[in-house]
């Protein structure tokens, strides 16, 4: 099975490309706990022919290997807290490697500097741009706590700490693609479908995405 053989640009570590390799548009998608990423995800992956990849998943499916990575994993998702970047960047590259397809949607990902850092060494690639789903966090609290998949850190105590690792983590890396004018803002806060509406435009073939003027404003508290 050549599975390598695919479409996928995914440099490896010291691999400044070739002019063979077909080039990967890949996007993050990053939001606060509960801003709809995994929703809006599934919606733009059937309509635009993105792969969606959910990073939590792909960490979720490693607890159930049984293996020792597997154990950590689990310990530190159920306190909230972040993955050792080598971990998940590794994890994410195999799951990229076995799709045949060019367009990849990040789901999760990148949650801190770290995550950025280790990606852009690791695979010598950039986000063609970053959508940042933004929710006001009360919004986002009260879907966690009727998301109802059963998942371990949905429980009031761990969603906090999550929220708390959003702020002081993850939008120190929206900062970081901003500069790069490379956030697509949404307001997350609406319905499913109205978010959706926002966000077609932005993938549309034709738009230039351009970054809008003002800087962003988080709606999330701070914590
Ligand atoms: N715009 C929305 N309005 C109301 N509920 C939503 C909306 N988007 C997602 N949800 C619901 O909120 C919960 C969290 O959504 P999810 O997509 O899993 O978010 P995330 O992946 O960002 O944590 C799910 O139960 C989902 O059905
Ligand atoms: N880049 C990432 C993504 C997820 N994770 C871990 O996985 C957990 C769940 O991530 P998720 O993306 O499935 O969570 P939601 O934001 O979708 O609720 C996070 O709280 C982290 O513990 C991580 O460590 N690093
Ligand atoms: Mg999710």
């Amino acid at each position: 099975m050549q599975v390598r053989q695919s479409k996928m640009d995914l440099h490896k570590e010291g691999d400044t490309g070739s002019a063979k390799q077909k080039k990967v548009k890949i996007v993050f998608v990053i939001g606060g706990p509960g801003s709809g990423k995994g929703t809006q995800c599934k919606r733009i992956a059937q309509q635009f022919g993105y792969t969606h990849l959910s990073v939590g998943e792909i960490l979720r499916q490693e607890t159930s290997s049984g293996s020792e990575t597997g154990s950590m994993i689990q310990k530190i998702m159920k306190e909230g807290k972040l993955v050792p970047s080598d971990v998940t960047v590794r994890l994410l590259q195999q799951a990229m490697q076995g799709i045949d397809n060019d367009k990849f949607l990040i789901d999760g990902f990148p949650r801190d500097e770290e995550n950025v850092k280790v990606f852009e060494d690791l695979t010598k690639m950039e986000p063609e741009f970053v959508l940042y789903l933004d929710c006001p966090q009360d919004e986002m609290e009260k879907r966690l706590l009727s998301r109802n998949e059963g998942r371990e850190d949905d429980n009031i105590e761990t969603i906090r700490k999550r929220f708390k690792v959003f702020v002081e983590s993850t939008l120190p890396t929206i900062e970081y693609y901003e500069s790069k004018g490379k956030i697509r803002k949404v307001d997350a806060g609406k319905s499913i479908d109205e978010v959706f509406e926002s966000i077609k435009v932005i993938f549309s073939p034709g738009k230039d995405n351009k970054v809008p003027p003002s800087k962003h404003k988080c709606k999330c508290l701070i914590l």
